[in-house]
């Protein structure tokens, strides 16, 4: 059985106190799901011993493909690591759009956080346009495809894929939870055509875009949809309990 996975994405949000404020207040996690929290790297050092104390692991938003080197601005899997990193988001659809990441910088992030042991969470989703002149497959298989470039099975399996369409993120309109299964059921069907149906059934895969507590459960009643990559309603500790609660296996 796949374990439901919810990551909060605090993208550029939170000081260091604030993000200590956040891993303090926040009640320690039951079984049943997962929770990680993807904080700015500025406060990884801080929070990852709190929030591991309450059974939540600590992620990053990013992570380079060189251990070291003249990259200024970017951190290498070695410091992730070095912090406790277990998750790191690889291809958010923010960087693709204002930070020049491609599918093949996604690729090569995403052997770099398996070979030291962080586990990507790949995003992938197709904008509105691409929504509404019918290109939402051929995106997330262009996606999804260039993702697993030379990536092996065993490696596939510490994957976490995320589903979010461009267009949900940060506006309030999300996918119906339908659309988001149907998306969500092809990807494991590319990984299906890459591997086989057994890695295909094992992997998990989120959905992501306008994620609250009040609609959690809706996703998670989809047989294919595995947890939420969640933004906005990440960022107080009373909601990202609440989805907590709202995805757990009972
Ligand atoms: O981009 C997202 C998570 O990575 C979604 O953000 P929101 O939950 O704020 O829509």
């Amino acid at each position: 059985m796949r374990i439901p996975i919810i990551a909060g994405n605090w993208k550029m949000f939170k000081t260091v106190a604030e993000a200590k404020d956040f891993a303090t207040a926040l009640p320690a996690i039951e079984k049943g799901v997962e929770a990680v929290v993807c904080v700015p790297f500025t406060a990884l050092s801080s929070v990852g011993e709190i929030l591991s104390r309450k059974n939540v692991s600590l992620g990053a938003q990013n992570v380079h493909w060189e251990e070291e080197g003249a990259f200024t601005g970017e951190i290498s899997p070695l410091m992730l690591k070095e912090l406790g990193v277990k998750y790191a988001i690889i291809g958010h659809s923010e960087r693709r759009a204002y930070f020049n990441e491609t599918n093949e910088t996604v690729n090569l992030r995403i052997k770099a956080a398996l070979k030291h042991g962080i586990h990507p969470i790949v995003c992938v989703g197709e904008d509105l346009q691409q929504r509404e002149t019918g290109q939402t497959k051929a995106v997330v298989k262009e996606q999804m495809e260039a993702a697993m470039q030379g990536i092996s099975q065993e490696d596939l399996f510490k994957f976490v894929i995320a589903y979010e369409p461009i267009w949900a993120i940060g506006t309030g309109k999300t996918s119906s939870a339908e659309d988001a299964n149907e998306v969500i059921g092809y990807i494991r069907q590319l990984i299906a055509d890459q591997f086989d149906q057994n890695t295909a059934i094992q992997v998990r895969i989120q959905y992501g875009g306008s994620v609250k507590p009040e609609n959690i459960a809706g996703f998670m009643d989809q047989p294919d949809i595995d947890g939420a990559l969640v933004g906005g309603a990440s960022l107080k500790p009373d909601s990202f309990a609440a989805l907590l609660k709202g995805a757990r296996h009972e």
